[in-house]
């Protein structure tokens, strides 16, 4: 369930009285004056949401409990990022998404060169595999299906894709009132054909009640709902500098945002006018309120070994 906002309005409206013997038209007239003025005067506040890449940080132990976000993870097929460990470690689901299940199979002992291979891949077991199944090889779903894991075909189902169908699993295995506690993360979003990627995109828009990051190897991208201000917490050892703030979808009218090197303030941003591409954070918090549900990226930092190992 999305958290309610909270609307405070500047003026009472006790008008009725005061225009009981005025003519029509001028009784209108003040009235369209008067609303504009209130619209003017009006002032939103907006519940804040919070954001934070905790994720590519190492789990603390008293985790899930000390964390307010439960994390599922969906794998797509694509090379997965060199975090995916990460991302594993912190969810309590795990998917793979049709040819997303060879990816792990055929990648993931590739992070690990001194250890078996079976080992690894008995390891790194998925909860799901689900899709239209015209990618994953047989012999990795024989693999899987020996391990037990449950698979569900949608073959006949090509009206959505992969992703949609595994965001749509997560959705229903979540109560409403879950909703906007979990947060799912897809490995291999971005950087590959730019269909897949619109795609992935527009289950962000599909879902708009879930938390969905979208993860590559260089960066994330998640919506900002305009029901919303924002806070974003920026973990600097993993995340930025470089960063976006994109309207995807539609136009908007008014953002205001502070915590960037280039901040904007009431502006209009949208395609063919301004969008807010190659920014730079500049401090630990970066805020965004806005009339319009926004795409925020940013960088993700080439971990070193030293910390991908620290898992
Ligand atoms: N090149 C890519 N770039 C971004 N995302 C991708 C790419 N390839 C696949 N994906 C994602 O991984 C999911 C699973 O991929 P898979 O190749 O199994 O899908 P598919 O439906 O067979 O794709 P295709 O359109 O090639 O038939 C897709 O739904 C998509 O979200
Ligand atoms: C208008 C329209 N465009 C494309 C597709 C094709 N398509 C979309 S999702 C999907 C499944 C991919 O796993 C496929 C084949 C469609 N059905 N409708």
């Amino acid at each position: 369930m999305m958290p309610h906002m909270n609307t405070v309005y500047g003026q009472g409206q006790v008008m009725s009285r005061r225009y009981a013997f005025r003519p029509l038209k001028c009784i209108i007239d003040r009235l369209i004056t008067e609303h504009s003025v209130v619209g003017d005067r009006r002032k939103v506040v907006m519940e804040v949401m919070h954001h934070s890449a905790e994720f590519l940080l190492p789990p603390i132990s008293s985790e899930p409990a000390g964390s307010s976000l439960r994390y599922a993870l969906v794998v797509l097929n694509q090379p997965i990022p060199r975090f995916t460990p990460l991302l594993w470690k912190h969810s309590q689901l795990r998917v793979f998404a049709d040819g997303g299940a060879n990816r792990v199979y055929d990648e993931l002992p590739r992070l690990f060169p001194h250890e078996d291979k079976l080992d690894i891949r008995r390891r790194y077991k998925p909860d799901l595999i689900k899709g239209d199944m015209d990618s994953i090889r047989s012999e990795v779903l024989d693999f899987y299906t020996g391990l037990g894991c449950k698979v569900i075909d949608k073959s006949h189902d090509q009206e959505t894709t992969d992703l949609h169908k595994c965001v749509s699993y997560i959705e229903d295995f979540t109560g409403e009132l879950e909703k906007s506690n979990v947060c799912i993360l897809v490995a291999g979003a971005l950087g590959g054909r730019f269909d897949h990627e619109a795609g992935n995109i527009n289950v962000l828009y599909r879902f708009s009640a879930m938390r969905i990051i979208l993860l590559s190897n260089d960066c994330l991208i998640h919506v900002l709902p305009r029901t919303h201000d924002h806070k974003i917490h920026i973990q600097s050892s993993v995340v930025g500098p470089h960063c976006g703030l994109v309207p995807i979808g539609m136009p908007s009218s008014r953002t205001t945002t502070t915590g960037l090197k280039w901040n904007l303030t009431d502006t209009e941003m949208k395609f063919g006018g301004l969008v807010s591409t190659s920014n730079i954070v500049s401090g630990d918090t970066v805020t965004v309120q806005s009339d319009s549900d926004l795409l925020w990226t940013i960088s993700i930092k080439n971990l070193s070994d030293y910390e991908l190992n620290s898992i």
